[in-house]
């Protein structure tokens, strides 16, 4: 939480200019491909090199290797970690005999962590410091723990939730993105320019980011094990937890709940909109808690929920300022028409 408030201001920066090389690739790939381009990769990169400057200062463009592989380095370390816990698809037992029944060995990954290791340790001396100085860290667990956050944390989540919310955008067929423009160009326009305040008057922008998180939670699955008995209650039934047990949340399920969203399996891009939606959000579990909840060290809250929300309604804002319009899915761009 003290990395994510000291970044705040190295964070929007960082985030426009990684976004403008991004739809500069993707303008130029599209150009060579009449059917497209596919964006995971450039996207992948373009959140690596963001976070990793704005959450750690160290910025990869000190190091070549990290710069080109550092996002593909992080990418290897995260599938062995949540392969054992994600539903593949393929032909049953085969799936939990071969995927599912093991932890996978740390050697597979070990040269590119250490890479990673080597790369944060040089170059992130303020955070360094402030774990020294202020925490009572080591070195070495700071820079562990700097790798967790970046790399599962905030590469991990963000790698899953943006092409599923650039997809909803840019498959949209029923006058949303119309809608959006006009939002953002009538708060960015006569000189205000897009920052935390502006985005933050963007309520369709920010609603379409919520519900795009109510329809697909990018962390779908949470774990806990009961620290004491007690009661959960549901609509109509109470249920006794003994302590010990062990809870399974499913966030797909529990925000689809009929008696609180009106035709739940809809996207409605307005759902979150005005004093009614903004009610709404005390049932928004994306972050493993309600979106009008506060993270804190006494919850398992995801520590940048605000952060989370803001960077994805800022990434629409600056899409809709550069484009007039743009077409595809969640994985690759077909056409994008500039903002006239
Ligand atoms: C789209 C991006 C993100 C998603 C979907 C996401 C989601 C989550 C979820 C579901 C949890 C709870 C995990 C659990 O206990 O089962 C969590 C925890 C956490 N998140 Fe995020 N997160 C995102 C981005 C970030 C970023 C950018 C940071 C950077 C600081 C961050 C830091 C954390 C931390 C430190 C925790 C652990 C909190 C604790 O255990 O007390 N997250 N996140």
């Amino acid at each position: 939480m003290e990395i994510l408030k000291r970044s705040s201001e190295v964070w929007l920066r960082e985030l426009l200019s990684n976004l403008d090389t991004f739809w500069e690739t993707v303008e130029s790939d599209i150009s060579k491909n009449d059917d497209g381009a596919s964006y995971l990769i450039g996207l992948q990169r373009c959140i690596f090199n963001f976070l990793s400057t704005a959450l750690t200062g160290a910025n990869p463009s000190v190091s070549p290797d990290i710069a080109e592989n550092g996002w593909k380095m992080l990418d290897k370390w995260l599938a062995i970690q949540v392969i054992p816990t994600t539903k593949i698809g393929i032909l049953q037992p085969f799936e939990e005999i071969f995927l599912h029944s093991w932890a996978y060995p740390f050697f597979l990954v070990a040269g590119d962590y250490q890479k990673l290791y080597n790369f944060i340790s040089e170059n992130a001396g303020d955070v360094i410091r402030l774990g020294d100085e202020e925490y009572g860290l080591t070195r070495d667990e700071t820079v562990h723990n700097l790798i967790f956050v970046l790399g599962f944390n905030a590469y991990g989540g963000f790698s899953v939730f943006l092409p599923s919310l650039i997809g909803r955008i840019a498959g949209d067929t029923s006058g949303l993105q119309e809608r959006l423009r006009t939002e953002v160009r009538k708060v960015c326009g006569s000189g205000s320019v897009l920052n935390f305040r502006t985005v933050n008057e963007m309520e369709l922008v920010k609603s379409v980011v919520y519900e795009t998180l109510r329809l697909n939670p990018p962390v779908p699955l949470q774990y806990a094990r009961a620290r004491g008995d007690f009661k959960i209650s549901s609509h109509d039934a109470v249920y006794e937890v003994k302590k010990g047990e062990l809870l399974c949340g499913y966030q797909p399920l529990v925000m689809r709940d009929a008696n609180i969203f009106e035709d739940p399996e809809e996207f409605k891009p307005d759902r979150f909109v005005g004093q009614t939606g903004s009610k709404l959000l005390n049932y928004l579990f994306w972050s493993n808690g309600p979106q009008t909840g506060t993270p804190s060290e006494s919850n398992k809250q995801c520590a940048a929920k605000d952060m989370v929300t803001i960077t994805a309604a800022l990434i629409i804002a600056n899409l809709f300022l550069r484009y007039d319009k743009i077409t595809g899915d969640a994985g690759s761009i077909k056409t994008v028409v500039k903002a006239t």
